[in-house]
């Protein structure tokens, strides 16, 4: 059986579907989401010179002073005279330097009687000290963020100082979610009534915080006509089904998707947790079947879900972030599959669980990360560098 590299299965996920159309939203509704554009600075900032403390503003050549104070700047309320020899300005932070001032003396080395302005420290050491220069920021026209990038609250703020009102971003992508499986019952029902579906209630929480609007499709069962219908009715972006993925009399994801009417593009990847995913395209959407074993939706809602989610809504960096930290135990060589051990951080550590089990969740639920194994590693030791994922 042949088996698809992870890497190629994420690729060729992220090329099924170009991102969602183009909205434009108010700056504080656009934080979570990604630039739809090359975003550049609408104004220069600063826009001219800006004390960067309180004292006095004075002319450089003009030290070691004695200066007659002639005026005030404050932020917002600027100087309108000028400078000239001999002259000082009282200023405040974040306040306009006046004409012909081009440095400022700190209010804690300076000494006023009146308007008699003396030096009582060792003053600025050089021409401009405690001065914002125009534009030492950005200047109007400069790129602030590309196409693509995320928009977090200091890229935000960002954009804010930069001009802009409103933002260029993707609207939301819509989700729909499907369990499949005879034997689920909701979440809550009594013990016997069957095996509570969790899957829904796992990728339900994972698309929080993303610009997603969910559509929940609930509990579909092992059943061809009923899953084809429900499938074919899909008004959305993404239809994501857990279950029914892999070769059993009932698992019909795969036949239910193609009689649908939806093309698969491949099945089964070399990775474990998380071998049977399917992911194809249904119409408009694209449509990932997970395998139906809790850890198993987990691992490959995190690989390849989320990434497609963050990649339709305009991300242009939608894989997840690995980073290298010291094992903690020793761990044997690996097979052909990509595997991701659920593992706990300690002491800067990774503890991989001593089960591994796809069906275990308190194991998931205990675990700060996944370590990740390339097909093939060798052996590796307590202190070896390894590969790891953050999860929480
Ligand atoms: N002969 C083979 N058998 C299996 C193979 C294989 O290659 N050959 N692959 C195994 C692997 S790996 C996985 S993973 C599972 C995936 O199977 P399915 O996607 O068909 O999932 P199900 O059989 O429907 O369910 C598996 C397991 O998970 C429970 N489940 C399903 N949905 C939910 C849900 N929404 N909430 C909670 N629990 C759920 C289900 O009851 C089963 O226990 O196949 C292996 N078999
Ligand atoms: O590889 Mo399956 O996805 O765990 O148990």
């Amino acid at each position: 059986m042949s088996l698809l590299p992870l890497d190629e299965a994420q690729a060729r996920v992220l090329r099924l579907a170009p991102p969602v159309g183009v909205e434009t939203v108010p700056i504080r509704d656009a934080i979570g989401r990604w630039a739809a554009a090359d975003l550049a600075a609408l104004r220069t900032q600063p826009e001219r010179a800006l004390s960067s403390m309180d004292g006095y503003a004075i002319r450089f050549d003009d030290l070691p002073g004695p200066w007659e104070v002639i005026g005030e700047s404050a932020a917002g309320r600027p100087f309108g005279g000028r400078v000239g020899p001999r002259r000082a300005a009282r200023i405040f932070t974040g306040a306009a330097l006046p004409e012909g001032a081009d440095t400022v003396l700190v209010q804690e080395e300076a000494a006023r009687e009146g308007t008699r302005l003396t030096l009582a420290g060792e003053g600025p050491p050089r021409p401009g000290s405690s001065v914002r220069a125009a534009g030492l920021d950005f200047t109007a026209g400069e790129r602030l963020l590309p196409a693509g990038a995320p928009i977090t609250p200091a890229a935000a703020a960002l954009l804010a100082v930069g001009g802009h009102g409103v933002i260029p971003v993707r609207r939301p992508v819509r989700v729909a979610i499907a369990a499949t499986g005879d034997e689920l019952v909701p979440p809550g029902s009594p013990p016997e009534a069957g095996l509570p579906e969790s899957n829904g209630v796992l990728l339900a929480g994972l698309l929080d915080g993303l610009p997603v609007e969910r559509i929940d499709l609930g509990i579909l069962p092992d059943d061809l006509p009923t899953l084809t219908a429900a499938f074919a009715a899909v008004d959305a972006d993404v239809l994501v089904t857990t279950g029914g993925a892999s070769v059993g009399d009932h698992d019909l994801v795969r036949p239910a998707l193609e009689a649908a009417g939806g093309t698969i593009d491949f099945w089964r990847i070399a990775m474990r947790p998380g071998k049977p995913m399917m992911a194809g395209t249904l119409g408009g959407a694209v449509v990932l079947g997970l395998p139906g074993n809790p850890v198993s939706a987990f691992v490959t809602a995190t690989l390849f879900l989320l990434p497609l989610v963050r990649r339709l809504a305009g991300a242009a960096d939608p894989l997840p972030r690995r980073r290298l930290v010291p094992l903690g135990a020793p761990l044997a060589a690996n097979d052909r599959r990509a595997d991701h051990l659920r593992a706990a951080l300690r002491d800067g550590l990774a503890f991989p669980a001593p089960a591994q089990d796809s069906s275990m969740l308190r194991t998931l639920a205990r675990a700060d990360c996944l370590i990740v194994r390339p097909p093939h590693a060798a052996a590796a030791k307590a202190g070896d560098s390894v590969e790891i994922l953050d999860i929480g």
